[in-house]
C-alpha cells in the first residue's frame, strides 16, 4: 500500500489509494463496471482475519468457532470458513443445506432456533449434526421422539436465557426475559432432568446467545457468570454438561463504535471460566457479523441528484430489499463515493434507493460530493446484507464478488427480474 492509503474504519482490507477505493488489490468502481450494480463484494482475507483472530485466542484449547451461516449464507462464503476448519450456526434446514452444499462438516454443526420442525430435526439428525441447541421444553419432546423414532441419540445443549441485558437494539437482543429465545434460568435445571430422562437423547453442553452487535464484554461476562451457576447446578445434579456454548454476538464498527477485539472478549471469557474452575470444558463460539461484516461493502450507482426545499436526495440503484439494515433497525453504515473527487461540490443528502417507502433509505443527512453516474459503497454490509435481501418492489436481487489479492470470483449471479415470478401460476379460466 502506498503513502496515500486510507484504510476505513473497522475494514482493513479497504482503503483508498489515491482517489480509487480499493478491496484488497482491485478497485472497487471497476468491480462495479465489471459486474453491474447493486453488487456486494467480500474480501476472502478480511474473513480470514477475522476468524484468526478468534482461532488465535483460543489456540491450545478444546474449541470450535461455529460460523453462524444467517449472518451470510453465500456457498462461496461457507467454503471459505468451511476450508478454514470452522463449524457451522444454522437456524434451518436450508441453512444445513448450504452447509452440505458449501463443504462443510456437518459433525461441526450446532442447530439452534426456537422453531425447529419435526422434519428439519430428521434431516438435521439423518445429516449427523454435531448438537442440537434446544430452546424449550415442547422441542425436548418432540426431538426425543423424532430421534427415537429414527433409532438415533440426538445431542442436545439447552439454550438457556440468562436475562442480561446486551445493550443493543431491541430487535437483536435476545438474552432477556421478555425475548422469545432460550429456557428461562429457573426452569433450566429441571429441564436438564428431563433432557437427561428422555429417550434418543444425550446431555451434550449448554448455550447461550444474548444479542447481536454488542460493543462491551460486561454482558457476556455476566452472562457467563449465571452459565456456570447452572451448570454446577446440573453437574451436582448429576447430568454431566461437557461443551460450553457462548454463543455470538460481538460487534463491529460502523461507525464510531469500539467493540473489544474477538482476542479480548475470548481471553475475558476464557479467563473467567478458568478462574472458576470450568477450564477443561470445551468451548464453542457462534459469531456471525464479527467475521463477515467489515469483510464487505454494497456497491451501488448514483442514478439522480435530487435536489429539494427541505432535503436533498442522492438516489442511487440499490434500496431496502438489497439491505434491510438501516429501514428495519434505523442503523447508520457509512457511505463513501468508490472514486473521490474535487469537481463537484459535496451535497448534503439522503441516500435513498428506488423502493416506494420512505422507509427506504440507506443513509441519513450524508455529506457527498458525487454526480450521477458515479458509484458508492455502502461500508461493512457483509453480515445481514445479501442474507436478509428480498424481491420487494419485484426488484431482482443483487450480484455478489468475493475478492482475493487481485482475483475477483462472481459467485452468486444478478437476479433477473423477468424471471421473478417462474414459480408463480396463474389460475386456469372458463
Ligand atoms: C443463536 C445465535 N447464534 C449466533 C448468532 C450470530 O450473531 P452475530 O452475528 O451477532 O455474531 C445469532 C444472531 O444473533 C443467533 O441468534
Ligand atoms: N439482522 C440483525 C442481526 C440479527 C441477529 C440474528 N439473531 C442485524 O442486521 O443487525
Amino acid at each position: 500500500m502506498t503513502a496515500s492509503t486510507m484504510t476505513l474504519p473497522g475494514s482493513p482490507h479497504l482503503a483508498y489509494r489515491g482517489p480509487q477505493l480499493f478491496i484488497e488489490d482491485l478497485a472497487v468502481a471497476d468491480l462495479a463496471r465489471r459486474f453491474g450494480t447493486p453488487l456486494y463484494v467480500y474480501s476472502k482475507a478480511s474473513m480470514l482475519a477475522a476468524l484468526s483472530a478468534y482461532q488465535r485466542a483460543l489456540k491450545g484449547r478444546d474449541h470450535l468457532v461455529c460460523y453462524a451461516v444467517k449472518a451470510n449464507s453465500n456457498l462461496a462464503v461457507l467454503q471459505v470458513f468451511a476450508q478454514a476448519g470452522c463449524g457451522f450456526d444454522i437456524v434451518s434446514s436450508g441453512e444445513l443445506h448450504r452447509v452440505l452444499a458449501a463443504g462443510g462438516d456437518a459433525a461441526k454443526v450446532v442447530f439452534s432456533g426456537i422453531g425447529k420442525t419435526r422434519a428439519e430435526m430428521r434431516h438435521a439428525l439423518e445429516a449427523g449434526v454435531m448438537c442440537f441447541n434446544v430452546e424449550s421444553e415442547a422441542e425436548l419432546e418432540l426431538l426425543s421422539d423424532v430421534a427415537s423414532g429414527l433409532g438415533r441419540t440426538a445431542r442436545v445443549s439447552l439454550r438457556v436465557n440468562p436475562d442480561v441485558d446486551a445493550g443493543t437494539h431491541p430487535y437483536i437482543s435476545t438474552g432477556l426475559k421478555g425475548n422469545k429465545f432460550g429456557i428461562a434460568h429457573e426452569r433450566a435445571l429441571a429441564t436438564y432432568r428431563r433432557a437427561a430422562a428422555l429417550p434418543g437423547l444425550e446431555v451434550a453442553g449448554i448455550d447461550c446467545h444474548i444479542g447481536s452487535q454488542i460493543t462491551d464484554t460486561t454482558p457476556y461476562l455476566d452472562a457467563l457468570d449465571r452459565v456456570l451457576d447452572l451448570v454446577e447446578a446440573v453437574e451436582a445434579a448429576g447430568v454431566p454438561v461437557h461443551h460450553l456454548d457462548l454463543g455470538g454476538g460481538l460487534g463491529i464498527t460502523y461507525t464510531d463504535e469500539t467493540p473489544p477485539s474477538a482476542e479480548t472478549l475470548v481471553q475475558q471469557l476464557l479467563a473467567r471460566i478458568d478462574a472458576r474452575g470450568h477450564g477443561h470444558r470445551k468451548v464453542l463460539f457462534e459469531p456471525g457479523r464479527s467475521l463477515v461484516g467489515n469483510a464487505g461493502v454494497l456497491v451501488s450507482e448514483v442514478l439522480y441528484l435530487k435536489p429539494g426545499e427541505q432535503k436533498n436526495f442522492c438516489i442511487v440503484d440499490a434500496a431496502m430489499n438489497d439491505l434491510a439494515r438501516p429501514a428495519m433497525y434505523e442503523a447508520f453504515m457509512g457511505i463513501v463515493p468508490c472514486v473521490t473527487r474535487d469537481d463537484v461540490p459535496a451535497t448534503h443528502c439522503d441516500v435513498v434507493g428506488p423502493v416506494c417507502e420512505s422507509g427506504d433509505w440507506l443513509g441519513r443527512d450524508r455529506d457527498l460530493a458525487v454526480a450521477s453516474g458515479d458509484f458508492v459503497a455502502v461500508l461493512s454490509a457483509g453480515a445481514y446484507g445479501m442474507s436478509m435481501a428480498s424481491n420487494y418492489n419485484t426488484r431482482g436481487r443483487a450480484a455478489e464478488v468475493l475478492v482475493s489479492g487481485s482475483q475477483a470470483w462472481l459467485i452468486r449471479e444478478r437476479e433477473n427480474p423477468a424471471e421473478l415470478f417462474a414459480a408463480e401460476r396463474l389460475i386456469p379460466q372458463g
